[in-house]
């Protein structure tokens, strides 16, 4: 369905009935990436899933300043206004995970459970927010010269996602066609507006947010495994899920684990962070 969210209009999916829950994709993503768990989900929940603006099938407008991370989570809760519901489970993966923990520390009144996979709250110090803008601007001015194609050649085989490269090839495949979906003006505008680098640092907010958090990270993702670490500390009431031989895109390299995670936590069942 489409929603009109103060003046851009949003592709939203609705599937099952039950408590709310909202998923929100990461950078070159799109509602598509959680289609491989909206059968088993939406048993249990109505599971939402949102084009994050200048992703997908919403609008991409090219100004930067409407991807400010503070509208975007705004829109969210108009979009949740229009669908009726009043409180939501929110999981976000990566940059979804920057939007739901951005949502959820604004609207801390509209989120039962908040669940960030590989995510961060932002940078602390304006020098590491200023290199990153400086960072994002050249990868934005790459994607508007180079096209799309050539970004996601680029973009997946960053570091951060070697662990895909033993995936089997067809579930490769699959990420990789949902990133060449995306078009250049959302994808820069997307790193302008609402890039780790732009967006407010949240780590001075995280005391202030007491519903359940739950932290999943790729035991082989250094990088993001440490941020959850402090988050955890940060957190009031928050648990950490570290999951094996998995790297940054767990919902892709471990797709099983990562659902069976999910469940336990939004039916209230303990899960061993450990794990088997
Ligand atoms: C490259 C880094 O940061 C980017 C990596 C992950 C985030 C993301 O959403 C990627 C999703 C995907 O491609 O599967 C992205 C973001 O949060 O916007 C970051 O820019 C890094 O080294 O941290």
């Amino acid at each position: 369905m489409k929603l009109t969210i103060h003046g851009v209009r949003y592709h939203v999916e609705v599937d099952g009935d039950g408590p709310a829950l909202l998923l929100l994709h990461g950078f070159t993503g799109s509602a598509a990436v959680w289609e491989p768990f909206v059968n088993a989900w939406s048993r249990w929940f109505r599971v939402i899933r949102v084009d994050i603006i200048g992703h997908g099938r919403t609008d991409a407008p090219k100004d930067p300043s409407r991807y400010q991370m503070k509208l975007v989570a705004a829109d969210l809760e108009a979009l949740l206004e229009q669908l009726g519901v009043e409180r939501a489970h929110v999981l976000g993966y990566s940059m979804g995970g920057r939007l739901a923990l951005s949502f959820a520390l604004m609207c801390p009144h509209r989120v039962d459970q908040l669940v960030l996979e590989s995510s961060s709250p932002g940078l602390k110090t304006e020098r590491e927010r200023r290199e990153r803008r400086e960072r994002d601007e050249a990868l934005a001015n790459r994607i508007e010269r180079e096209g799309v194609a050539a970004f996601v050649r680029f973009w997946e085989e960053l570091p951060l996602f070697a662990t895909q490269k033993r995936l089997p090839e067809p579930v490769r495949e699959r990420a990789r066609a949902i990133r060449l979906q995306q078009r250049s003006q959302g994808l820069a505008a997307s790193l302008r507006g609402m890039g780790t680098g732009v967006q407010p640092s949240w780590w001075d907010h995280l005391h202030q947010f007491d519903r359940p958090v739950t932290l999943i990270t790729g035991e082989e993702d250094h990088k993001y495994h440490r941020i959850a670490e402090e988050m955890t500390e940060t957190f009031p009431r928050a648990q950490w899920v570290a999951v094996p031989a998995a790297g940054h895109t767990i919902h892709v390299e471990q797709p099983d684990l990562f659902s069976s995670i999910i469940m336990d936590v939004l039916s209230g069942s303990d899960v061993d962070p450990g794990l088997p």
